[in-house]
């Protein structure tokens, strides 16, 4: 049996959310003692709520959308990498680590630190980035931070840099206390149709196939 690593942020009433956007909220609309026999829930959420993948859409008219989105790449090998300490990551700073050709790096970028709060002055990506990862055959990048972005930034230039490179964003990981390495990522979008971003249940599996 492999070692299931949950790297998802629970979702739960007072999380912390981007700011000025939806709340969390959940509640049971049926409850047993009223209907006689189950409780049912409802749920109120951004499509940003805690971890999640931002589908094209999110920043372009004419990017694909949830629905749209190939499963195939948010399953598979994926490598964490520790790339805490830095106020931005380029080219330079990812230089320094080694990819080992995972189409999937997750990067512990250790600036989310009081996660009861929204963060503010996250380590984002640059935009050199994007070519860099796109050399080194990546196709999903995840961040344990709410945007690969600063949060002031209206022209989302990573967000975009990636794109054109045909990399997409996981982002709300918590890697607190996974040792960097490889794994398989299991972070499934919802069938959701024409949405701009989708909450997922984001796993690594660890140790040995058998
Ligand atoms: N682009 C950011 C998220 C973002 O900008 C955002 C997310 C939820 C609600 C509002 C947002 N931006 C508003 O200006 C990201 O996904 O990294």
């Amino acid at each position: 049996m492999r070692e299931i690593i949950d790297i998802s942020q629970p979702l739960r009433e007072g999380m912390p959310v981007w700011p000025g956007d939806t709340e969390f909220a959940f509640s049971l609309v049926w409850t047993i003692a009223q209907s006689g026999s189950v409780n049912v829930g409802r749920l109120e959420l951004s499509t940003h709520a805690g971890t999640h993948v931002d589908a094209p859409f999110h920043f372009d008219d004419s990017g694909a959308k949830v629905h749209e989105l190939e499963l195939e790449r948010y399953i598979g090998p994926a490598r964490v990498i520790d790339a805490a300490g830095h106020p931005a990551l380029g080219a330079a700073e990812l230089r320094r680590h080694d990819l080992g050709g995972a189409e999937r790096i997750l990067i512990r970028t250790g600036s989310w630190t009081d996660r009861s709060r929204f963060p503010r002055g996250i380590t984002c990506l640059r935009p050199d980035a994007a070519g860099y990862l796109a050399e080194r055959g990546v196709r999903l990048i995840g961040v344990d931070t709410p945007s690969v972005d600063p949060v002031e930034s209206r022209e989302l230039p990573a967000h975009h840099a990636l794109l054109r490179h045909d990399i997409h964003i996981l982002e709300g990981i918590v890697l607190d206390g996974v040792e960097p390495g490889d794994y398989e990522l299991v972070a499934l979008p919802l069938a959701l149709r024409s949405a701009d971003a989708s909450p997922v249940r984001a796993v690594l599996l660890g140790g040995s196939k058998d």
